[in-house]
């Protein structure tokens, strides 16, 4: 009798990253398993089409679909797979790669391969703000207003993104919200609200550092102003994996809180620019998606 290979279907974006297309698509050949799966590679025509290629797989029964790509396509692709059997992994491409740092998943195409043929698969938590899934952070505010410049710019990657940064950081203004979290209403001021799942942004940018994927609980970093010692302190805290001083941020859990106010404000998930809504809920899905992780060895 035939026996059927688990199937792996690579998701790659071709717009995504440095590397060629061709050659990722020659290593991946390479460096798989054969003996141990099957696989087909098929790519992304337009921005928002690996949720539908993503669904599609799981409805096929692909045991694992990975993202080529950054945090766009994993965002992406993560999407088309919550509350399936199928698995996500992840061949990072991008310049962040926030959830594959989070995960411990190498940077290097070998080591990602090798994790992948490695097939350890565990759950993790997602969240959504206003309805719309996210799986490394959400966020209302500077990150947002960053994601939505970083979208329009045709210049990439991290030393563009930080030169951004630095060029906006402290032209953006605070607006007054009402949050409501934990049973209480904490009217203030938000420069930015982080709402992360995983520890990291990406680039091993900190700004939860002590966040578990798996706990059932987002941690909220709350900045009410930023002034440049702030500023200062926050960069270091996030590059040093340390919390902000408690005057520069504030950090709560949570699995579920919302966020109002008479503003409309700038609002993302994993990066990507959703726009502005003066309501925000925000939920937890625990345990939401199957995920191949390195095999941890003590
Ligand atoms: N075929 C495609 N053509 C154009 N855009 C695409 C295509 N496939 C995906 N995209 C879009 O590309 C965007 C960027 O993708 P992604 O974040 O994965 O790569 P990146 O920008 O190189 O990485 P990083 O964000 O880490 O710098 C995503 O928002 C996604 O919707």
């Amino acid at each position: 009798m035939v026996q059927l290979l688990p199937h792996i279907r690579f998701i790659v974006n071709p717009k995504s990253g440095p590397r060629s297309n061709e050659n990722v698509v020659n290593r991946i050949q390479e460096y798989l398993d054969h003996q141990k799966y099957s696989h087909d590679v098929v790519f992304t025509e337009y921005a928002g089409h690996a949720p539908d290629l993503a669904r599609q797989a799981a409805q096929e029964g692909c045991a694992v679909v990975v993202a080529v790509g950054g945090d766009g396509t994993m965002n992406e692709v993560a999407r088309g797979l919550l509350y399936t059997d199928t698995a996500l992994a992840l061949l990072p491409k991008g310049s962040g790669n926030g959830l594959a740092r989070h995960l411990l998943v190498p940077m290097s195409l070998k080591g990602a391969m090798q994790v992948i043929n490695e097939g350890n698969i565990t759950r993790i938590d997602s969240g959504t703000i206003n309805g719309h899934a996210f799986f490394t952070a959400g966020g209302i505010g500077f990150d947002a207003y960053i994601s939505s410049v970083f979208a329009g710019n045709k210049k990439r990657g991290l030393k563009t993104y930080v030169e951004l940064v630095l060029k906006e950081v402290l032209h953006y203004n605070h607006l007054p919200v009402s949050i409501k979290i934990n049973g209480t209403t904490l009217t203030t001021d938000c420069y930015v609200l982080a709402i992360a799942n995983a520890a990291q942004y990406g680039n091993n940018a900190y700004i939860a550092p002590f966040a578990d994927i798996q706990d059932g609980l987002f941690d909220i970093c709350l900045v009410r102003k930023l002034d440049v010692v702030k500023a200062l302190n926050l960069s270091y805290s996030m590059l040093t994996k340390q919390k902000a001083s408690p005057d520069t941020a504030e950090y709560f859990k949570t699995d579920a809180f919302e966020v109002s106010t008479a503003h409309k404000i700038m609002y993302h998930a994993d990066g990507e620019y959703l726009g502005e809504a003066s309501d925000f809920s925000i939920k937890m899905l625990p345990q939401s998606l199957k995920v191949v992780t390195p095999i941890k060895r003590t």
